[in-house]
Formats: structure tokens, C-alpha cells, sequence
């Protein structure tokens, strides 16, 4: 065996012996993105988030008791002489006394004393006069009937949608604690990328810098910016053509050389909780990540994934808490990596459980890997998911027309079932 072939030999046997399954490999990305620490944040700013501490009611709502109807607040049985009108704003009148009325507004706080409101359109009104059929507490919103003060809610963990938002406002809170989102970067790696214009022989269109901003949002993070540190002009140097306004040194997504100290500046640099890099994540003479990753100082804690395709992404982690997600540079399994590694550590600094997914019967069966777990794009029918074709590692073919990965376990044959991966990350997983 020549010396090549040995270090071939020994770069196979480390990934092969280092690789986890897809199942322990998600698991232990989510177990260790620990969730970020709880802020108040204004309520629209929560939307997305999760709760930090229950939704407990601070107040009696409604606070009094409200008419539900447009009509006539009455008190005992009719007819009943009308004595004045109450819009919602109005101040709380005089209690009501027996065959009194006063015209009322849908919402409005009605006077002490009231029984029971009549509609207008049930109403007969003759000049100070109105009569109708009445039952006792009919249209009257009850003081408390939504909820009294120290009711639970909602607990916590649950997500803070635009629905849990108008509940806070109607409950009068201002603001809420939630875990915040987790910022996200992306270091795209390459010196054969290109940014404009079909692939050449020479050159490669970028296929995972335009996917992954989406992605990363979906997923429930925000998009980090790369702040001045990370792409000044002479850390990109040697790169391809490359956007240099200043709004691109801000983006969310960096293109780097293939350079070791390119890379080490990036990841010391960067300002977010996740840093994704993609297309350094094998073994050839232009992967740097585990390189740089041992420049400065960080934990391997996953080596290699046993999933097809997608095998060589990796999980590490910073003194400071920061993780690092690497991407394989083919786009399909930079993909299934981001929906694999990244999206679990995503739920796991905001706070949410690791997303248990439903289970198909796939139609026709699909071929299983004696090893390791296949990611298969599919589309969902009514007779249950269909393999779209087109799933090979360089590809995206089969993902732009799937709604879904089967995730396909390990197996001697065929599986004629599977559960399914969310191609969008912001779709909460199928009948679960
Ligand atoms: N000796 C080994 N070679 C390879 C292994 C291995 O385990 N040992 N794994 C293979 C697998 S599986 C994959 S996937 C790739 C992963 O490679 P890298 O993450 O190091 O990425 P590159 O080598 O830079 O690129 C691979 C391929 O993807 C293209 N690429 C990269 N970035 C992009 C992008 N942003 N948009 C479109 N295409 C991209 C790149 O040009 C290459 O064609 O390694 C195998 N080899
Ligand atoms: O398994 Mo690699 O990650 O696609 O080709």
C-alpha cells in the first residue's frame, strides 16, 4: 500500500468507525443545543418563539360583565322604560332598576342589576318604550368567563403564534418571555463557486448560498450577520467574483476561499449562536473545516453521519457555546444535513422538542442501505408518498418536486414504509 492509499485507507476507517445513526445523530444535536436564555421581549417581536415560563392570566377577562349584543340591557321582566344609551366606551351609569333599560353596544360594560339583554332585532320599541322576550343572562359576557387571574394558559414551550399574541394583549400583558430565536450563519465554502451565470468546466454555480437563508428561517432562527470582522475584503481574497458592497459584508450568508485562515477568522468572528459551513466537510486537500475547527479550540461532537446522501456532515461545538454545523458541499446532502443536524440544534436553543415525525407507507417500496439511513425525496398522495427520482447527492432535482424525505432505515431489502422529513422545516410534521 503506498502512502496515499494508507491515508485513504485511514481517513475511510475514522469516518466509517465515527459515524452515528441518523436517529442518534439527531438526537444528540438537539441534546446539545442547550436553550438560549429567556428574554421579555414586545409581543410582536415573540411571534416564532417559544415560551419561557407559562401564560398565566394576570386578570379577571372580560374585567366586568359586557353585553353581547347590540340591544337593550333590561332588568326583570318587560315592558321596560328606556332611561339612556351606552356606547362601549361609556362610564359604568347607575344600577338598572326593575322595568329599566338602556339601549346598549355589543361590548359595552352593562349597568349593575341587568338580568338578561334583549337584540334590537327582537326589540319593540314605542317611544320611551321597549318589549321583547327575555331569558335570565341571555347576551351578557360574564365577568371572567375567558379566564381569572392566575388561570394557566398555556404552558411552557408552547409556541407564540399571532393568535398567542392577541391572547397576551387581550389579557393586557405588554410583553412576554420567550427563548429567543437562535441567530444563524452560513460560511459557504469554495473557490470553483460561482454567483452568476451557468456552471463551466472550471466553475460551479452556487446551489446552497440561495437556499439556505429560507431555511434557516423556516426553521425557526434568523439570519445572522456576518458583522465587519468576518468578510473584510482581504479575508475573501482569492475567492471567485464575489458581491463586496457593504450589504453583502452584512449578509447572512459569506462566501469564503478555500483557505484554512479564511475559514479560522470566519468562525472566530462570527456572531451567532450556529454557524453552518458548507463545502468543507470531506477529506480532500481544500476540506478545512476539522482543521480550523482544531485551530481554535473546538469539540468534534459529531464526525459523520451514517445517512445517504449526507454522510460527511459534522456537529462541533466552541468554549463559548457556539456550534458549528458542517454541510457536505454536494447541495442535496448539504440539504439533508441541514434538515438532519442543523434543524435539530435550531429546536433545541429555542427551547422545543425534537420534532417526532409521521410514518408513510411508500408506494411501490424503496430499495434500503444495508448501513446507514437513505434520505429519499418524495411527494405525498392519497395512496401514500412516491419516490420523485432524482435524488442523487449533486442534485436538487428531486427536492425542488418533493414535499417531503422518506426517511428510509437501514435494512437487508425493501421498506415499504417510512417517516417523512419536512422538506420546508417550517412545517410542523404530518399527522403526529
Ligand atoms: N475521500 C473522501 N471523499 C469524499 C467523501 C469522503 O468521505 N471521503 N465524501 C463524499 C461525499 S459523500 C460528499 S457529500 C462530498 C462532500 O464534500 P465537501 O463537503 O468537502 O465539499 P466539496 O468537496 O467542496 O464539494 C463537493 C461537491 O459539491 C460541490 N459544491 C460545493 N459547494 C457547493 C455549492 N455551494 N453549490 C453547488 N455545489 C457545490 C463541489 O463543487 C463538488 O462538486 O465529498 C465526497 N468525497
Ligand atoms: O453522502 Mo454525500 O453526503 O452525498 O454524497
Amino acid at each position: 500500500m503506498t502512502q496515499v492509499e494508507g491515508e485513504v485507507a485511514g481517513v475511510v476507517r475514522r469516518h466509517a468507525a465515527a459515524a452515528l445513526s441518523w436517529d442518534t445523530a439527531r438526537e444528540l444535536a438537539h441534546a446539545t443545543a442547550t436553550p438560549l436564555l429567556p428574554r421579555g421581549l414586545p409581543l410582536a417581536d415573540g411571534v416564532g418563539c417559544v415560551l419561557a415560563t407559562p401564560l398565566v392570566s394576570p386578570a379577571l377577562v372580560p374585567p366586568v360583565d359586557r353585553s353581547a349584543m347590540d340591544g337593550y340591557a333590561v332588568r326583570g321582566s318587560g315592558p321596560w322604560k328606556v332611561v339612556g344609551t351606552l356606547l362601549a366606551a361609556s362610564a359604568l351609569p347607575a344600577p338598572l332598576s326593575d322595568g329599566q333599560a338602556y339601549s346598549i353596544v355589543t361590548g359595552a360594560a352593562v349597568p349593575a342589576g341587568t338580568t338578561a339583554v334583549l337584540p334590537y332585532e327582537h326589540a319593540t320599541r314605542s317611544g320611551d318604550h321597549v318589549d321583547g322576550p327575555t331569558t335570565p343572562g341571555r347576551h351578557i359576557r360574564r365577568a371572567g368567563e375567558e379566564c381569572t387571574p392566575g388561570e394557566l394558559l398555556l404552558p411552557a414551550g408552547a409556541l407564540v403564534t399571532p393568535q398567542v399574541v392577541g391572547l397576551a394583549a387581550a389579557l393586557g400583558l405588554d410583553r412576554l418571555s420567550v427563548i429567543p430565536k437562535p441567530r444563524v450563519l452560513a460560511l459557504i465554502t469554495g473557490n470553483e463557486l460561482s454567483h452568476r451565470g451557468p456552471s463551466t468546466p472550471t466553475q460551479t454555480r452556487d446551489a446552497i448560498g440561495p437556499m439556505l437563508p429560507t431555511l434557516i428561517t423556516r426553521a425557526g432562527a434568523t439570519l445572522a450577520n456576518a458583522g465587519p470582522s468576518t468578510l473584510s475584503p482581504s479575508a475573501s481574497s482569492g475567492a471567485p467574483a464575489l458581491p463586496t458592497t457593504a450589504a453583502a459584508a452584512k449578509a447572512a450568508v459569506v462566501h469564503l476561499p478555500d483557505s484554512r485562515e479564511a475559514l479560522v477568522a470566519a468562525l472566530a468572528g462570527a456572531e451567532a449562536e450556529v454557524i453552518l459551513v458548507s463545502g468543507s466537510s470531506a477529506s480532500g486537500p481544500a476540506d478545512h473545516l476539522r482543521a480550523a475547527l482544531a485551530a481554535l479550540g473546538a469539540e468534534l461532537v459529531i464526525d459523520g453521519v451514517a445517512c445517504r446522501p449526507g454522510h460527511p456532515q459534522a456537529l462541533a461545538r466552541f468554549a463559548d457555546g457556539r456550534l458549528v454545523v458542517g454541510l457536505p458541499g454536494n447541495p442535496l446532502a448539504a440539504l439533508t444535513a441541514f434538515l438532519t443536524l442543523g434543524v435539530a440544534v435550531v429546536q433545541g436553543l429555542r427551547g422545543e422538542q425534537l420534532d417526532r415525525l409521521a410514518v408513510a407507507g411508500v408506494v411501490g417500496g424503496v430499495d434500503c442501505h444495508p448501513e446507514s439511513t437513505r434520505l429519499v425525496p418524495v411527494r405525498l398522495t392519497a395512496q401514500g408518498v412516491v419516490p420523485v427520482g432524482h435524488g442523487g447527492s449533486a442534485m436538487l432535482r428531486g427536492a425542488a418536486a418533493a414535499d417531503a424525505f422518506a426517511v428510509v432505515d437501514p435494512g437487508p431489502a425493501e421498506a415499504i414504509a417510512a417517516r417523512l422529513l419536512p422538506m420546508d422545516p417550517g412545517t410542523r410534521p404530518w399527522g403526529v
